[in-house]
């Protein structure tokens, strides 16, 4: 999952530590030695520049706010370092690329840039050891900032719900929604959670033959009109359903496509009012990248969702839906699909996310 985004992360903390770590033969004098550097550690000290600027020709001239070669070596040598705008520009700029390549979308490839340039040029850069650290706990932050946005706890918040608790479903067809739906309710009953399926897809031929299945195979009871019903009345018959036999959750599947995209949004809605769902979830696959985030955008602004599942993400080795949905919509991903069977469904977490992005193993 995600190997390819893994893989060019990767490449950015090997960028960084080829340019801002001085080469061998660019030491000083033996003052940066590691032997004779006790008193190196509070480094980088201006004073030290100074003393080193009779051996030092091009560097005597720095900045105060800039480390000189010197400094820099020094640094180095007692095991920190000290990382200059010029030591990131190319190591960002092919940043940038490959997060754009991965299809991340661009505003959060933009926000994970300014974090991670502004950790690593910052006050951090003396509390870290190694150039790899510092990398790897600046990109930690800067993509933790854009994956976790709006996440919230999602089965508390089932816990916490008055009964039945309905969930509508929503997004294009063919991502798996429909399959989502049943993962969904295997993963519910697995917490105690008893569920009904709802099929407010009254547009598509086929649709209740394709959520049957899944019910028969489940062993879970289906409400569903014929096609050409007003969806919302399914919906509102499989909360009835539900009040009535004490069943703790509606999931209710809804059409992807109608006549026009105002003809989807009036259906949600009309949903919106007449069964007040506590969730609206959007479905999308995460191979499909840019477009699944731009889909994304679109509902969210049209209809309001809660969250996103993203589908086939054992498939997708780009990442850049999963990075990018929740920083896009300020809406969480709440679980990613993984595979074809009903138990492969996992509870999104951000921060085991960016864990296994920046695992160098
Ligand atoms: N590899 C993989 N395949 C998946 C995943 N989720 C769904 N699929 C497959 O994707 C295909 C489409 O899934 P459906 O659930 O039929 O798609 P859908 O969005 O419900 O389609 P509509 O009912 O037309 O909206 C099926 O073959 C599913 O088995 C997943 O997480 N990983």
């Amino acid at each position: 999952m995600f190997d390819g985004l893994k893989d060019k992360l990767s490449g950015f903390r090997e960028d960084v530590e080829e340019s801002a770590e001085p080469e061998e033969d660019a030491s000083p004098d033996d003052e940066a030695s590691p032997e004779s550097s006790a008193d190196a550690s509070d480094a980088p000290a201006d004073g030290a520049a100074t003393e080193a600027g009779a051996n030092e020709a091009d560097s005597d001239e720095t900045d105060a706010d800039e480390p000189s070669t010197f400094q820099r070596a020094k640094a180095f040598a007692t095991g920190r370092i000290i990382i200059e705008e010029e030591d990131l520009e190319e190591p960002l700029w092919n940043l940038e690329m490959a997060l754009l390549e991965s299809d991340v979308e661009m505003s959060v490839a933009e926000q994970i840039l300014d974090s991670v340039r502004e950790s690593m040029l910052g006050e951090s850069r003396k509390q870290v050891e190694t150039t790899g650290e510092l990398v790897e706990s600046a990109l930690h932050d800067a993509l933790l900032d854009v994956i976790a946005v709006g996440q919230f706890d999602f089965e508390q918040r089932i816990a916490e719900a008055d009964k039945p608790v309905t969930i509508v479903f929503t997004g294009v067809n063919g991502v798996g929604k429909t399959t989502s739906i049943a993962k969904l309710s295997e993963w519910l009953a697995d917490r105690g959670y008893s569920s009904v399926l709802a099929n407010g897809d009254t547009y598509r031929a086929g649709a209740n033959e394709q959520i049957r299945e899944h019910a028969d195979r489940l062993g879970r009871d289906l409400i569903s009109h014929d096609q050409g019903g007003d969806p919302a009345a399914v919906i509102y018959d499989g909360v009835e359903y539900a009040e009535a036999n004490d069943v703790d959750v509606v999931l209710g599947d809804t059409a992807g496509r109608l006549h026009t995209s105002d003809d989807l949004m009036a259906q949600l809605e009309k949903i919106d009012r007449v069964v007040d769902p506590d969730m609206t979830l959007f479905v999308d696959e995460a191979v499909a990248g840019q477009d699944a985030v731009n889909r994304a955008k679109e509902f969210n602004d049209a209809a309001a969702i809660d969250g996103a599942i993203l589908t086939k993400a054992d498939a997708d080795s780009s990442g850049g839906a999963a990075i990018s949905v929740a920083y896009v919509t300020g809406k969480p991903i709440l679980f990613l699909g993984t595979g074809q069977g009903y138990d492969d469904i996992t509870l999104f977490d951000p921060e085991d996310l960016v864990e296994s992005l920046l695992d160098e193993e």
